[in-house]
């Protein structure tokens, strides 16, 4: 590292240690405090905290603006009333001079302004402490919206992060509740998220990818992107005009009807979540235009969640046990997003997962606030340090902005309205053969390896009983569960085997009957019937030992 750099980086060092202690944040580094107790066993009082993490923030800057935003969607591991306090965070900016737009601009695409556009407005349409945006028309005549970077921007927040994970450390190296928070893990992810977003390229594919999802949807836009005129921090759009979402007098006066806009924001966000699996992460009032014919455009890609196929299948059927009210069912679909470790209370978890019942399932459905539930969710989660897939906290958080937004538009619309049809859709897909099928293929490579691992363990455990080593008294309630599981996998994989040879049998038919003709079809008719007939008998018999089992 240059003497400069170290220099200017010890600057800092000092700024931010200055900063903590100012706020009553110095027991991150010096453990020995009454603080530091106090967020050790728990009664750390977060109320009082929040606010004051929340300046402390903003005094520091882009950086840790940016990290409060990120965490922010991180309900499973920011406390509730922190939670609160970081939705607040504010990074109203004031611009940066044309002078260093231009020079950025420049750097990064090798032209100068004036081959590059034919105008170019020198006013942003809007600055926020990443990058700026203006107004411009390409030198072919396209109309384009420009997001700039803050000169300078990323080696700040590389500085700035490098304190952090030092401090992080120093905290996990001199008390005990820094590792049960998971702080130096905690600054790596959400640095991790940082990085990601100071990476205009990244946006640019965000915007290619939900342009193409967003083909089926007839009523959503996407801006299209122009790569010759993009790089890592300059980003060039398609410029599209509209009316701000949160510009509601201009919307009153165009006569747009708010209802369908509702519809339309909520069903484009829940066909990104439940069926793309890729979805935007943040759609506030600000970035998201109304067009005429109540058609509604989405900006801002730099944050976006993903879920995979498993999750996204899990997560439907969690909303629809939110949605009939059913802790069983939400408890079901917890097991299956993978959140629960063996070492939790399952009776103290379900009996907070029954608590929330007050809350939501006695009122009327179009007062639930689904983005709501999940967060208070995720905080029973945080209760018992049950660790959350992080792709699942930004559905959270996801909703519950989509939710204030339509909220705004109609008090009387219920997200449930689009969400419920779509999980459902999802819900029967499931259950048709060929995806039923799909799934269990998928699931094969878990059977292979639990199938792998089994002659070693079967191995260990006969030696155990063999030297007597091992007293057998089977109470556990998680073994119960294992082996319910099993049978549950094996049923299931029973019952698509014979549906496969089910379905080929059919398949032979139809092939036959259109390949060979009805001549042919006759001899082949009696083999055909008798295979059916077999495969009918051992499905009949399947189902009824299935039945029986009461486990599929
Ligand atoms: N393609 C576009 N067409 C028209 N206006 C746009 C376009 N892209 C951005 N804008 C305008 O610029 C504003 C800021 O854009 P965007 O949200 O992408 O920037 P940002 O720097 O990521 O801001 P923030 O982080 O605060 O959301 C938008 O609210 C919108 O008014």
């Amino acid at each position: 590292m240059g003497a400069q750099k170290k220099f200017r980086q010890l600057q800092r060092y000092r700024t931010i240690s200055s900063a903590l202690a100012r706020s009553g944040f110095e027991f991150i580094v010096y453990s020995n405090s009454r603080e530091a107790a106090a967020a050790a066993n728990g009664a750390m009082d977060w109320d009082n905290a929040g606010k004051r993490i929340r300046l402390l923030l903003e005094e520091l800057g882009t950086t840790f603006i940016k990290l409060g935003q990120l965490a922010s969607t991180r309900p499973d591991l920011v406390p509730q009333p922190v939670l609160k306090e970081l939705a607040k965070l504010q990074d109203a900016v004031p611009p940066f001079p044309y002078a260093d737009v231009s020079r950025v601009i420049e750097e990064e695409l090798g032209a100068p302004m004036s081959q590059l556009f034919r105008t170019f407005e020198p006013l942003p349409l809007a600055s926020a402490s990443i990058g700026q945006v203006h107004r411009a028309v390409l030198a072919d005549g396209k109309e384009v919206a420009v997001k700039v970077q803050r000169p300078q921007l990323s080696a700040i927040v590389e500085t700035d992060l490098d304190i952090l994970a030092d401090l992080a450390r120093l905290a996990d190296r001199r008390g005990s509740w820094s590792a049960s928070y998971r702080l130096t893990e905690v600054v790596e992810e959400l640095g991790q998220g940082l990085l990601a977003e100071l990476d205009y390229r990244q946006e640019a594919a965000h915007l290619e990818r939900f342009t193409r999802a967003a083909d089926k949807m007839r009523h959503v836009r996407i801006p299209a992107v122009y790569r010759p005129y993009s790089s890592q921090k300059v980003l060039t759009m398609e410029y599209i005009q509209g009316i701000r979402l949160s510009d509601t007098s201009q919307l009153k006066k165009q006569g747009i009807r708010t209802r369908v806009v509702a519809e339309r924001i909520a069903d484009a966000i829940f066909q990104q979540i439940l069926v793309d699996g890729v979805f935007h992460a943040d759609p506030h009032p600000g970035n998201i235009l109304v067009l005429p014919g109540e058609e509604i455009a989405l900006l801002d890609f730099g944050m976006v969640g993903r879920l995979s196929a498993h999750t996204q299948k899990h997560f439907a059927s969690f909303i629809i046990a939110l949605r009939n009210r059913s802790s069983k069912g939400v408890m079901r679909a917890i097991g299956h997003l993978g959140m629960i470790p063996a070492e939790v209370d399952r009776g103290k978890l379900y009996a907070d997962v029954e608590e929330m019942r007050t809350k939501f399932y006695d009122v009327p459905l179009k007062e639930v606030r689904l983005g709501e539930m999940i967060n208070d969710l995720f905080g029973v989660a945080f209760k018992h340090r049950i660790r959350i897939p992080s792709e699942l906290t930004m559905v959270g958080k996801s909703i519950l902005t989509t939710e204030g937004v339509v909220a705004e538009l109609d008090p009387d619309f219920s997200v449930f309205d689009v969400a419920e049809p779509i999980g459902k859709r999802l819900f029967l897909e499931r259950l048709n053969p060929w995806s039923f099928l799909k799934n269990m293929l998928e699931d094969v490579p878990e059977y292979f390896q639990i199938a792998s691992e089994l002659p070693g363990t079967m191995g260990r455990l006969s030696a155990m009983l063999r030297k007597g080593k091992m007293q057998v008294e089977v109470v556990s309630p998680q073994l119960e569960q294992l082996v319910k599981k099993l049978d549950r996998i094996s049923n299931q994989m029973s019952f698509s085997i014979v549906l496969l040879a089910l379905s080929l049998v059919l398949l032979g038919l139809i092939i036959g009957s259109s390949i060979s003709g009805a001549q042919t079809m006759l001899w082949r008719l009696p083999m055909l019937e008798i295979g059916t007939v077999i495969s009918l008998l051992m499905f009949a018999w399947l189902l009824y030992a299935i039945f029986r089992s009461g486990r599929f």
